[in-house]
């Protein structure tokens, strides 16, 4: 009998196999995301009751792979549905599983806050591995030096690292850049761009024609920032040479731009050929850069006190030589790998973040009216660009139109490994060795943060120019950005690691905007109800306008700022 029932069974079992597993899958799927639910509402109760709890993963369904075919398939809409709205009205922390990789998404004013001041438990170094190796194209034999750095970014090396001090990269390079580009170091900087820009003016000129009042030219207005404006910008870091040789570099620099979505998504060259063939021509072109400022420099042609000679421009990519130079394993490849990923850093975001500031400001003749303003009141015949560059970058509703360009077009991911020791982030928990995730989306958008006007008429998805205005008693506007903001407006990160250029960065964008305003008439082709972002390079910092936005410009009537 035993026997019988036992044979019928696997009878049962085996004709019926391939049922059985059609049942058995969706029901163990469905059993994880269920189990998942649980925990993660169990998690933040307990946290909500004080105890100290590892932020709990957020639900998904495909066991192992977890979040990640979501994330790669669309990071922009992960980062909403996952990230944002899975926890809009708290803003709490969450973990994410991405295959054999997991990451802990911090959020909320007050844990970023907090984040921010455990930085020297925070190492970046991961991030710029991921980033040289996919992005910028160097060698994993090199990039390799910043997953092997465990010393910090302090003078003194984290106690019980044996990094010796010339591979210690993160360090050398943090220091590389704060000097360049903070405290006195960015004066010289600033002043050359303030000189360059006059090159961007006259070329705009010459588009113009001669004549007052006449209107030239219908094109992309991005393509004057692409184009013009990161021209420019070239000019004031990396001299004159990097062009010379290679005029085209500022078109296949936007090619590549262009193509940072395959980058993120680690798409394969075979896929992605454009891509591909423009970022490493650009490299190809930073490396014969390195090669003709080497042989033709000397000392002698330094401009001591604008710190910059005429072939390595600016004396930090002259420096760098030398610094990276010294690194085991880095070769004249990885060198052009690390120059092309900092003149990427020093144009991608701002030029586009200049690109919105001057939309904004021709889109609307009011704004245009009340910039004007602000702008002539900085005119100052004694300085490079006829404006003083320190006076308008303190003018309010400047100020104001930056703080909210960066708000709403900035989306940037950043991430740090926790590296010394568990993280604990007001009673959140995140272990030793596990990534940290931080996006700028959830932030910007937090309806807890941000005040959206008088009879809450200014949504925090459209632009508002007065966001960060508040009127004063005499009837005039102070801008507002203070300490207490530093958890909710992070275009620029935070903590130590916080960019360095940001001092820099507002003054490009804002004096491009005022010699656009003081010297020319343009007139915008908008769509009703704006231009719309295109989402596809969500993460890598400033969004461009998801189509072309023709335009005129012309000489103003009174010839403008001389
Ligand atoms: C709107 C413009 C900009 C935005 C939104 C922006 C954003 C950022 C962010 C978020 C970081 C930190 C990344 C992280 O924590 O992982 C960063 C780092 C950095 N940024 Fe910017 N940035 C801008 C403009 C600039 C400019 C104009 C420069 C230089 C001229 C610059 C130079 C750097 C450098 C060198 C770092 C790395 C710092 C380090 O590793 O120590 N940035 N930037």
């Amino acid at each position: 009998m035993k026997n019988a029932t036992g044979s019928f069974l696997f009878d049962f079992l085996s004709s019926n196999l391939n049922l059985l597993l059609a049942c058995a899958i969706p029901l163990y799927i469905a059993g994880t995301y269920f189990r998942y639910v649980y925990r993660f509402r169990s998690a933040n109760r307990k946290h909500e009751n004080g105890s100290t709890t590892i932020p709990p993963t957020a639900p998904y369904i495909i066991p192992y792979m977890g979040h990640a075919i979501a994330f790669l398939r669309d990071p922009t809409e992960f980062v909403k549905q996952k990230i944002y709205l899975a926890t809009k009205d708290t803003q709490r922390p969450v973990h994410l599983k991405l295959g054999p990789e997991s990451l802990f998404v911090i959020q909320g004013a007050r844990n970023l806050r907090t984040l921010w001041r455990f930085s020297s438990n925070l190492s970046p170094n991961s991030t710029f591995h991921y980033a040289l190796t996919n992005f910028f194209g160097m060698n994993e034999k090199s990039s390799k030096t910043y997953l092997l750095d465990d010393s910090g970014i302090g003078h003194e090396p984290t106690a019980g690292s044996s990094v010796k001090p010339h591979n210690r990269v993160g360090f050398l390079n943090h220091h590389l850049f704060t000097d360049f580009l903070t405290g006195p170091g960015f004066r010289p900087l600033t002043t050359r761009f303030e000189k360059e820009i006059m090159g961007f003016k006259a070329r705009i000129l010459d588009m113009c024609g001669s004549e007052k009042k006449e209107t030239k030219r219908t094109g992309d207005f991005l393509e004057l920032f692409t184009m013009e404006l990161t021209r420019t910008s070239l000019h004031a870091t990396c001299g004159p040479l990097l062009l010379e040789l290679d005029p085209d570099f500022p078109r296949r620099f936007w090619i590549y731009s262009c193509g940072l979505p395959h980058f993120l998504r680690r798409i394969p060259r075979l896929f992605a050929r454009e891509a591909y063939e423009a970022r490493d021509s650009l490299v190809a072109s930073v490396k014969l850069w390195h090669t003709a400022a080497r042989l033709r420099f000397e000392p002698r042609y330094v401009d001591e006190a604008a710190d910059v000679d005429p072939f390595w421009g600016c004396n930090f990519f002259r420096r760098r030589q030398e610094t990276l130079g010294g690194i085991d394993n880095y070769d004249a490849d990885a060198i052009a790998s690390e120059d092309f990923a900092a003149i990427w850093g020093f144009n991608h975001n701002v030029i586009l973040a200049a690109f919105w500031v001057s939309y904004e400001v021709f889109r609307d003749r009011a704004l245009l009216s009340r910039v004007e303003n602000e702008v002539a009141a900085c005119a100052d015949p004694t300085k490079p660009s006829g404006i003083d560059v320190e006076k308008l970058v303190t003018m309010p509703l400047l100020q104001s139109i930056w703080a909210e360009t960066l708000r709403l077009r900035v989306h940037i991911f950043m991430s740090r490994k926790v590296s010394q020791a568990d993280l604990n982030i007001n009673h959140w928990l995140v272990p030793r060795d596990n990534v940290v995730f931080v996006s700028s989306t959830p932030a910007h958008m937090d309806t807890a943060s941000w005040s959206c006007g008088p009879d809450d008429s200014h949504a925090l998805n459209e632009f508002w120019a007065d966001r960060f205005l508040v009127p004063q008693s005499d009837g005039t506007a102070a801008f507002r950005l203070d300490a207490s903001m530093s958890g909710s407006w992070i275009p620029f990160g935070g903590g130590v690691q916080m960019c360095p250029g940001r001092h820099f960065a507002k003054r490009e964008a804002l004096l491009t905007c005022a010699i656009l305003v003081s010297c020319f008439d343009v007139d915008l082709v908008v769509p009703d109800g704006g231009m719309e972002m295109d989402w596809s390079t969500c993460g890598t910092g400033t969004l461009k306008p998801k189509a072309r936005i023709p335009y005129s410009i012309g000489r103003k009537g009174d010839g403008g700022v001389d």
